[in-house]
């Protein structure tokens, strides 16, 4: 009954076209996305093994020497380029590594050139072949291995079950290649040289599928790391580091229900600067903005980790009092407005004007900040450089 049996020539056109479309999609990936350097070489890598199998196919019509000579020379040296490319893109391209991987490369190349002027047997030059990819394949897996991972863990992972793969597909090969080595061999009927053919084509979608995957986890990471700085930019008060005015206002709504849950009061402190104006007038912007920068650290060292500084705009600042009645709060402000009075100045002592209200369950914060405000209009009014409470509406 016949048998069935893989043809070689079949089989490494299919690889060809497979790798080569492989390559075309890594292609079109590399001109449209921010991939990174390294993706290059994965692009080279998928059209190299695509190039030398499809010029050994053309060997059934051109059975000159340079078909095998440049078939070969693209399989051997596609190779180093995965690793290559993954030591680019993860920025561990050490002179050593790059000369280990290539030079092993060249030396698999030369010798297979030298078997072919001196003669060897089709069965040696195809040992000697799958022996040299062996080699090249365990020192990728050696690197693949150690690399670290990080967030890359299932990319890399899937590189390394890529070169697992041709390991494998390697080792059958020289199994089934070593008795044949004294006899008669046909490469063209060499099923162990077709499977290896159909198994690069899984080792190269694992490869490509690792590549995309590589750089969407770069990608993704550094858009994660690129929205946390804009939202610390826009939390944050360029001047002082204290909370912004948006930050600030929007922080309140979460602190309420922390406050109502555990049933504990909060307070607000509105305060500014007296005669902030005059300052800038006389001793110029900068000073200003150095005096703006200094309250704002001793405002942060005064309070609690819980409590929240912001600075509303130009002189103002506010803080929110978490789990803290009016006269604690009053107590600290007062030593806050003491600290800043110390202040060493070129002018006159600096004094602090401020208004001090309970932040009711529920209420709204432009209800609070007017009481506030009105507490601090009272404190300028009454002379600056002091405090003034005012009392929250009883609830109905
Ligand atoms: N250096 C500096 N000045 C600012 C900044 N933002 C606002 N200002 C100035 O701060 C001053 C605020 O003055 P006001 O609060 O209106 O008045 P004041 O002089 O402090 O007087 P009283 O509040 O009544 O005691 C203005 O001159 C603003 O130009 C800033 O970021 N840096």
């Amino acid at each position: 009954m016949p048998h069935a049996t893989l043809d070689v020539a079949t089989t490494l056109l299919f690889a060809g076209i497979c790798h080569a479309m492989m390559a075309g999609v890594l292609l079109l990936f590399w001109r449209n996305r921010r991939t990174g350097l390294g993706f290059g070489w994965w692009v080279a890598c998928e059209a190299m093994i695509a190039a030398g199998q499809l010029t050994a196919v053309a060997r059934a019509w051109s059975p000159e020497p340079w078909t095998l000579v440049v078939a070969n020379a693209c399989l051997i040296f596609s190779v180093p380029m995965v690793e290559t490319g993954l030591r680019i893109f993860l920025g561990q391209q050490t002179r050593g590594a790059m000369l280990r991987i290539w030079g092993l490369a060249a030396i698999v190349y030369l010798g297979l050139l030298f078997a072919l002027l001196t003669g060897w047997s089709m069965a040696s030059r195809a040992m000697w072949f799958s022996g040299g990819l062996l080699l090249q394949a365990g020192i990728s897996l050696h690197y693949l291995w150690r690399v670290e991972r990080g967030a890359m863990r299932l990319p890399v992972n899937l590189m390394l079950a890529s070169v697992l793969l041709l390991t494998v597909a390697l080792l059958a090969r020289m199994a089934v290649l070593a008795p044949q080595l004294g006899g008669q061999f046909d490469i063209q009927h060499d099923t162990a040289l077709a499977l290896l053919n159909i198994t690069s084509i899984f080792a190269g979608f694992c490869r490509t599928c690792a590549t995309l995957m590589l750089v969407h986890t770069r990608i993704e990471t550094e858009l994660r790391r690129t929205q946390a700085r804009l939202e610390e930019r826009a939390n944050t008060d360029w001047l002082t580091g204290v909370a912004s005015r948006d930050h600030f206002e929007s922080s309140v709504p979460l602190l309420q229900a922390n406050a109502a849950r555990a049933g504990c009061p909060i307070t607000l402190l509105l305060f500014d600067i007296d005669h902030f104006k005059h300052i800038n007038d006389s001793h110029g912007h900068q000073a200003g903005d150095t005096l703006l920068q200094r309250i704002g650290q001793l405002t942060r060292a005064a309070v609690r980790d819980g409590d929240l500084v912001g600075r509303l705009g130009g002189d103002e600042f506010a803080v929110l009092f978490y789990n803290c009645d009016l006269s604690d709060a009053e107590a600290v402000a007062d030593r806050l407005r003491e600290q800043v009075k110390q202040l060493p100045t070129p002018g006159n002592a600096i004094g602090l004007s401020g208004g001090l209200t309970l932040l009711q369950p529920g209420e709204r914060f432009t209800s609070a900040y007017q009481r506030a405000d009105m507490a601090l209009y009272s404190a300028k009014g009454a002379g600056r450089n002091q405090l003034k409470a005012m009392a929250s509406p009883q609830p109905a």
